[in-house]
């Protein structure tokens, strides 16, 4: 995943202690001028380097980041902010830079006692550089804690999302038709896992994705963060299989669950084929339901491979397999 990497970031006074350090350490090496000056490119190199790895760990949210990921770090934390700490970092560390060319000039153009000053006077330069990017290092190590967390999503592989009231059956199906491993993730702003599995078919692996507490209730019962984060669903999705609960076990009138189904319907957009799935099928006798694509029951195993085809018909992926005989 694409923030699973970024390394933690260091604190302004973090940075500063350990350059410094490494500075009075250089310069007991030498003696005059040469101390002077190695201490000088020591603070500033290891200033400079740091804070350049900091803002290079990061992907380019212009070019590199999927748009699922840009809005589901969007809900979750300020893209903007996070990208506009990282500009200040990296200004601090070209400004690091020029201190040091600029004093190693001076330096080398002076007796030893105004040597000893101008690294001095150096070093408060770069101290009060890194004073004014304390903030932006903050935002930018907070964001990192709480995106590296992410789920896993493989924004190439087609995905199906599944939605519909609690105590349907949704993750029951998801259970079923996936294979025991790396199965659950966790969105950091939901106290709810979010089930991510994978299946086969024709070998392509599809990704099939529970959503609690996002698509299991009306829009407008949604907070900013989760609606932020359905949108980035949108991205993601390549088929909606909408489940009901004909039954009424799931404690939600039939009515009520299609008019989130008409809900969910008019998010995605026509471009996104949804299938309303009616399960539990061992505890009802006839859907009345209008326009409901299968009926299934997932504690019965009965017709969940055929969802599960319906589901791959609607994705309608086509690889680009090679064919014998250029056929
Ligand atoms: N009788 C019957 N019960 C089912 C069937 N599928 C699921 N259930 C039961 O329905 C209950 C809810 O199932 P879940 O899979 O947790 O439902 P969910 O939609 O994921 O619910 P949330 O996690 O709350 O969103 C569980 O007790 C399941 O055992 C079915 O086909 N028939």
């Amino acid at each position: 995943m694409i923030f699973e990497g970024l390394p933690t970031t260091p604190r302004a006074e973090e940075l500063v202690d350990k350059a410094f350090s490494r500075a009075a350490r250089a310069g007991r090496a030498k003696r005059g001028h040469e101390a002077q000056e190695s201490m000088l490119r020591t603070a500033g190199n290891v200033l400079s380097d740091n804070l350049e790895n900091v803002v290079t760990s990061w992907p380019d949210f212009g070019f590199d980041v999927d748009p699922f990921y840009y809005e589901l770090a969007d809900a979750i934390v300020d893209v903007d902010r996070l990208r506009q700490a990282l500009s200040q970092v990296m200004w601090a560390s070209r400004q690091i830079e020029d201190l040091r060319d600029e004093y190693t000039t001076k330096i080398r153009n002076s007796d030893v006692d105004t040597a000893r000053k101008h690294r001095k006077q150096a070093f408060a330069r770069m101290a009060d550089v890194m004073d004014q990017i304390e903030d932006d290092l903050r935002y930018i190590g907070d964001s990192r804690d709480q995106l590296k967390v992410l789920p896993d999503v493989k924004t190439d592989e087609p995905a199906i999302v599944v939605a519909g009231y609690p105590n349907v059956g949704k993750s029951s199906f998801v259970n079923r038709v996936t294979r025991a491993s790396n199965r659950i993730a966790e969105y950091p702003f939901t106290t709810k896992d979010v089930q991510i599995g994978h299946f086969d078919r024709n070998h392509v692996r599809y990704q099939i994705v529970d959503t609690p507490g996002l698509l299991d209730r009306p829009e407008d019962e949604r907070n900013d963060i989760e609606r932020q984060a359905v949108s980035a669903l949108e991205h993601l999705a390549d088929a909606v299989v909408f489940v009901i609960d004909p039954s009424g076990d799931c404690g939600y009138p039939l009515d009520v669950q299609l008019e989130l189904r008409e809900e969910v319907r008019e998010l995605f957009g026509a471009d996104v084929p949804l299938l309303t799935v009616a399960n539990k099928h061992d505890r009802f006798e006839a859907v009345k339901a209008e326009s409901v694509d299968a009926t299934m029951s997932v504690t019965e195993d009965e017709n969940v491979e055929d969802v599960l085809d319906m589901a791959v018909d609607a994705v309608g992926y086509e690889p680009d397999l090679p064919t014998r005989d250029g056929e």
